[in-house]
């Protein structure tokens, strides 16, 4: 199955690398210039440095050459998906779209699936999500994914084509489940970072990423997703590997806002906005929510972090 993928930043250019080691992959970047360099030096220096494009990937900015692709990998920042749908990439809309992305739409309250099916109604809506660093990836170490679809066939057909040697995709047709799981918890990543980079101790940690896989499930309650689905890859993997590590970016800025220290706003942090997302959306009202909205507060400046945390300490004491 030839396979696309939309979008050339790190995660986007690592799946085409993992890829392009079994089979044919276009790599479409909405930059020529980009795009060219990616042809000469075969690496991609501005989003992936020192690794090298597998020889199965083409690059190219012509978003024609994605018409014979039979599954488009979308894999731009989740706030970018829908302009990127309903603009370029608007010829793709008779084929499965498998986004790529972590996140909940600002404005909508929509997961990635969700706005698939918005504005590319005719199309089959995917979700790959899971514990995994773009660079990791490229360098071919072992990965388990969630891949997510409504269609229990064509999940697992996919399933096949998306899987490598050493990229283990488990499926699910639980789409809200995955997309939830991936969302928040790059929510839980900040306030991890935050409470690490203000010194506030491993046990803190441990408690803010407990409280907020509970507050996970509540959401995800609301949403009609299956539990079983956010103690898998999806949500209890990721919010681990997100919370512990230092190199999600999430965390990062956890880590920043907990030292008072700055952070660069051109990366990409799904968080922040995850968290306006959840705070904003209607669905959500009335929902326990006081990690994802402490988060909120704090990557809006509404809230410093001790006043963040003296609020959550002087909660009522409560049944677990
Ligand atoms: N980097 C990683 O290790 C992982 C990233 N992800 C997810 O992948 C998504 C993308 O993240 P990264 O690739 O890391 O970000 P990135 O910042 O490296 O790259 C984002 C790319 O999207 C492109 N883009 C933005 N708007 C676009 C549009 N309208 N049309 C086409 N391309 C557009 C940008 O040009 C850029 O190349 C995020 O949702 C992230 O959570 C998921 C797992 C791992
Ligand atoms: O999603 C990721 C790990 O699974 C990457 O995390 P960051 O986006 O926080 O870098």
């Amino acid at each position: 199955m030839r396979v696309g993928v939309a979008g050339a930043g790190a995660f986007g250019t690592a799946l085409a690398i993992a890829l392009g080691r079994k089979g044919a992959v276009t790599l479409w970047s909405r930059d020529e210039g980009q795009a060219r360099a990616m042809r000469d030096s075969r690496q991609n220096a501005a989003r992936l440095p020192g690794a090298d494009l597998s020889e199965g990937v083409t690059p190219s900015a012509d978003v024609g050459e994605l018409d014979d692709c039979e599954v488009v990998l979308l894999a731009m920042p989740m706030q970018q998906m829908r302009a990127a749908l309903a603009g370029p990439l608007a010829q793709l809309a008779d084929r499965p779209l498998v986004a790529c992305c972590k996140g909940i739409e600002l404005d909508t309250g929509l997961g990635p699936t969700g706005v698939i099916a918005e504005v590319a109604p005719g199309a089959t809506a995917a979700l790959l999500t899971g514990p995994s660093f773009a660079g990791e990836i490229a360098r071919g170490l072992p990965t388990a994914l969630t891949l997510a679809c409504a269609d229990a066939a064509r999940v697992e057909t996919l399933q096949r084509a998306l899987s490598t040697d050493v990229l283990r995709l488990y499926r699910t047709t639980d789409t809200a489940g995955a997309e939830l799981g991936g969302a928040l918890k790059n929510v839980m990543a900040i306030a991890c970072g935050a409470v690490i980079g203000a010194g506030l101790g491993n046990s803190a940690r441990a408690a803010l990423m407990t409280r907020g896989y509970a507050e996970m499930l509540r959401i995800a309650a609301a949403r009609g997703a299956r539990p079983e689905t956010l103690a898998g890859l999806s949500g209890f993997g990721d919010l681990t590997l997100s919370c512990t590590s230092d190199m999600s970016r999430n965390y990062q800025l956890g880590l920043a806002i907990g030292r008072g220290a700055a952070f660069d706003p051109a990366v990409t942090v799904e968080g922040a906005a995850t968290a306006r997302a959840m705070v904003k959306a209607e669905a959500y009202r009335g929902l326990d929510l006081p990690i994802t909205r402490a988060v909120a507060d704090l990557v809006d400046g509404r809230e410093t972090l001790p006043s963040v945390m003296a609020r959550l300490l002087a909660r009522s004491l409560k049944e677990e």
